[in-house]
């Protein structure tokens, strides 16, 4: 039998803030050109565990990993990777939309200009690639020099994942999108996942088991720090293995 690649990998993953034990030995695998929603009570992990895998928590004061990380069957703690490579790879979606306070056209392309690539066309072609991708082109093509801070927050939503795009990650990690929207946006950035896992491999953090139910193919539920059970979606919310994901999924706490 041969083994099978997967895209991410976390084997015996620890992570501490300081003496807080934060990702209790986390082993995952996610497949590539997949949706994997991470679900669970707030403070159990999530975000902990979707910022290691582009090296986000870097910045913070005393935290540290433990175990490995595997993109591509390589340990992105490893000595020899660029963070700012990796972070080419591994794009990042926030929760609340953070245009930078500059032309929608500027937001698309800076991640090129700051690869310092300066030729018009590449800059134009790219941002007209990635709006069209999040099915912003047409809202904004007669608008690319206002700013982006006058767009509605779902706009400003898809305008960062373009912007992420831009960049031709093979990774996109969404830490709740869609928590700051109404429903008309929401829907619209569901529809968006659905399109952009063809290309890419998507990990997203939502609290929202119907958005976990509707766009995701795997789902990870963590508890205090750790990963009680992982599998397909459909088998999770319909049956899942341990009572307490069964409680969290139908609502008994949360
Ligand atoms: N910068 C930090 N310094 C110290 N502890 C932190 C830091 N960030 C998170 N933690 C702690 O780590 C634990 C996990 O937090 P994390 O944000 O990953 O949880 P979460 O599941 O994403 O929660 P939520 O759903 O509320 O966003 C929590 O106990 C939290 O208090």
């Amino acid at each position: 039998m041969s083994k099978k690649n997967y895209k991410l990998e976390a084997k015996s993953l620890n992570a501490y803030y300081g003496n807080f034990h934060a990702l209790k030995d986390i082993n995952i695998a996610m497949e590539e050109k997949a949706v994997t929603a991470f679900i669970g009570p707030s403070g159990c992990g999530k975000s902990t565990f979707l910022r290691t895998l582009n090296r986000m928590n870097d910045y913070i004061d005393g935290f540290r990993v433990e175990g490995e990380i595997l993109l591509d069957n390589r340990d992105i703690y490893g000595k020899d990777v660029r963070v700012d490579e990796l972070r080419k790879e591994v794009g990042m979606v926030f929760q609340k939309p953070n245009p930078f306070p500059k032309t929608i056209f500027e937001n698309v392309v800076y991640g090129l200009r700051i690869q310092g690539i300066k030729d018009k066309r590449v800059l134009a072609e790219t941002a007209e690639t990635s709006l069209r991708q999040t099915a912003l082109w047409d809202e904004v093509k007669d608008k690319l020099d206002k700013s982006a801070l006058a767009l509605s927050g779902g706009q400003q939503q898809r305008l960062c994942i373009a912007r992420a795009l831009a960049i031709s990650p093979s990774v996109i990690l969404m830490d709740e999108p869609t928590s700051a929207l109404d429903p008309i946006s929401t829907a619209k950035i569901e529809e968006l996942i659905y399109e952009l896992k063809k290309d890419y491999t998507i990990v997203i953090v939502t609290h929202n088991m119907q958005q976990a139910g509707r766009v995701s193919d795997q789902t990870a539920f963590f508890y205090m720090g750790e990963l009680v059970e992982f599998s397909k979606t459909k088998i999770m919310f319909t049956s899942p293995k341990h009572e307490r994901t069964q409680n969290y999924i139908t609502g008994r706490f949360g």
